[in-house]
């Protein structure tokens, strides 16, 4: 079978974005008069969407649920920062743009699949110029259950016209791999990104790349690319 349709992570898979997601935390710690906190703590509680990157800022703890209260307060803070911050200080990862642009030339679908709210994700990748490259985008909010859940996967590949054994998820962590793999769609990971501070090399996934455009080398090698009608 040959892939027809990528569907990809979006923070920490195609743009480094804790320096945004950071400075919000940071901003909504300083507005409740609590401690900050360096970016590579923040770069370790993202993955499990907004809500659970509050509670693990407010908690300092990966598992840590803040009070119901104090919850609702510090969310509306932080979205109200992150809706001012969201792009500006983002950065693709080296091969992102070239690897786009080798997928898009081979004739394959392209789909991104994040745990960030869809009011964020929209806006970012437009400001960031790459919207135009997706004919799917799905948020963390999109659907009821996100990442590692394989709902959004499996609603990406029935919005871009392809089975699950057609695609292939490109991404930055277990939740990618776990969602993907549940969806039947295999994932390769690449190694710059967030994984709730676990090793890379020993989360279970179909392949490891470099770069995206390493992954679009490949896949271009490998397969005999169908041009989508
Ligand atoms: O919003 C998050 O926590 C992570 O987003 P991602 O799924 O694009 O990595
Ligand atoms: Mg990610």
């Amino acid at each position: 079978m040959s892939i027809r349709a990528i569907l990809f992570d979006l923070d920490g898979t195609l743009l480094h974005t804790v320096p945004d997601l950071a400075a919000a935390v940071n901003a909504m710690l300083r507005d409740l008069a609590l401690p900050e906190l360096d970016e590579a703590t923040v770069a370790t509680y993202v993955g499990k969407g907004a809500e659970n990157l509050i509670h693990r800022s407010l908690t300092g703890s990966l598992d840590g649920r803040a009070d119901a209260a104090l919850f609702e307060k510090a969310n509306a803070i932080w979205h109200a920062h992150y809706e001012q911050i969201n792009g500006q200080h983002a950065e693709f990862y080296p091969g992102v743009l070239e690897g786009l642009e080798a997928f898009a030339q081979a004739g394959l679908k392209l789909a991104v699949v994040t745990n960030k709210p869809e009011r964020f994700t929209g806006p970012l990748l437009a400001r960031s110029g790459i919207a135009c490259y997706f004919s799917v985008v799905i948020g963390g909010d999109t659907f009821e259950r996100k990442k590692p859940d394989p709902l959004p996967v499996l609603k990406a590949c029935e919005r871009l016209g392809v089975s699950p054994s057609e695609a292939l998820f490109i991404g930055d962590s277990l939740n990618d791999a776990q969602a993907a793999r549940a969806a039947g769609v295999p994932c390769w990971l690449l190694p710059y990104g967030y994984n709730e501070g676990r090793p890379i090399e020993s989360t279970p996934c179909d392949g490891h790349i470099n770069t995206l455009l390493q992954a679009a080398e490949r896949v271009c090698a490998q397969q005999p690319i169908q041009v989508n009608p």
